[in-house]
């Protein structure tokens, strides 16, 4: 599978585009300078658009994917508040913004080029908004406020409108902070790392619904560690047999195995990574994980091994200044 891994470097305003090869190995394509802080990024559903959050003039850029992974810029949109976080529905028809500084996530009709509009709809009220993530069914956001320590749950109408659940919110433990989330491939479980108790959560779903309720949680730092708890980052193998969170103080990540159901974690090791580990992500055939530190301004690629998910160091590459966010697009055969 021939794949290309992006990478958002804010201090150097630029997006690096690597190809990935069967083994892991990257070789730099491109380097995209940016007019501004490049932060958040998801590749459309189509997969023919990189959409990217900037600041400090908030909008979400999108650059046309070519066939060979690169990037050209296609147009521009206005956000409402600095982009923490950006997403899509399955459709690709809507886009979410989650704004921590400004409080709030918003909705932005994407027209019929794969071009984002302006927003349609935005919701405040949510104390460091961290993501927006729709549910595999595409019928429920949930939109986690860390400093409120809760998790919004929004029906995603037709039309693109929010509306509150029967069940607007579910609550963590005071002082979590519930970051950022990944749903379990049968739908029925999602696993939220909580950024200031450095734990992770699985979350009961009901789907058609829109219900959740909390059924684990696990400490996700080296027995060891004492010092200032500061986790970022989750994501799951697309077949949703390991899950990783990461840590920025200590500067690992937590391995996890998921049973099958997709109901319960079990932890299985750490790998020290990059320092400070904003943001990661796990290639498409499961094999890999890319994690970028944002103060070795270096990303890191690992093997993911079988039986338990235990991680092995490939190779490093230097990127831009401060690379915090990974996305991996997979090239059509
Ligand atoms: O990781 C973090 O994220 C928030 C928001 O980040 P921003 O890039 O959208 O400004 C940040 O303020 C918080 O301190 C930090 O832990």
């Amino acid at each position: 599978m021939k794949q290309v891994v992006y990478t958002a470097s804010p201090e150097s305003q630029q997006i690096h585009v690597w190809q990935m090869n069967d083994e892991g190995g990257l070789t730099l394509l491109q380097v995209t300078d940016v007019a501004g802080q490049v932060q958040p990024m998801v590749v459309s559903p189509k997969r023919d658009f990189l959409y990217v959050g900037v600041r400090p003039n908030f909008r979400v850029l999108a650059f046309r994917i070519a066939a060979d992974g690169t990037l050209t810029e296609a147009g521009q949109a206005p956000l409402p508040g600095s982009p923490t976080h950006i997403s899509t529905d399955h459709q690709g028809k809507f886009l979410f913004c989650g704004s921590y500084n400004d409080a709030c996530v918003s909705v932005s009709p994407i027209g019929e080029d794969g071009i984002p509009q302006a927003p349609l709809q935005v919701i405040n009220g949510l104390e460091g908004c961290h993501s927006a993530n729709i549910d595999n069914d595409n019928k429920t956001l949930y939109v986690p406020a860390l400093k409120q320590d809760r998790i919004c749950l929004f029906a995603l109408g037709a039309d693109g409108q929010l509306t509150p659940r029967e069940q607007a919110q579910v609550t963590t433990v005071e002082g979590a902070g519930p970051r950022h989330m990944q749903f379990h491939p049968g739908g029925q479980y999602a696993y939220c790392v909580n950024e200031l108790d450095s734990t992770v959560e699985v979350w009961a779903l009901n789907q058609g619904g829109g219900e959740a309720e909390s059924v684990q949680t696990l400490d996700m730092m080296p027995p060891d560690f004492s010092g200032t708890r500061w986790a970022a980052d989750i994501h799951l193998t697309p077949d949703g047999r390991f899950l990783y969170a990461c840590d920025r103080t200590s500067s690992t990540l937590a391995i996890f195995s998921v049973s099958e159901l997709g109901d319960e974690l079990t932890l299985e090791g750490f790998q020290p990574t990059e320092t400070q580990p904003r943001g990661f992500n796990i290639d498409h055939s499961g094999r890999y994980l890319v994690a970028a530190g944002q103060k070795s301004h270096h990303i890191e690629v690992y093997a993911i091994n079988e039986p338990k998910g235990l991680l092995k160091p490939l190779g490093r590459y230097a990127v831009g200044q401060g690379p915090m966010w990974v996305v991996i697009h997979p090239l059509q055969a």
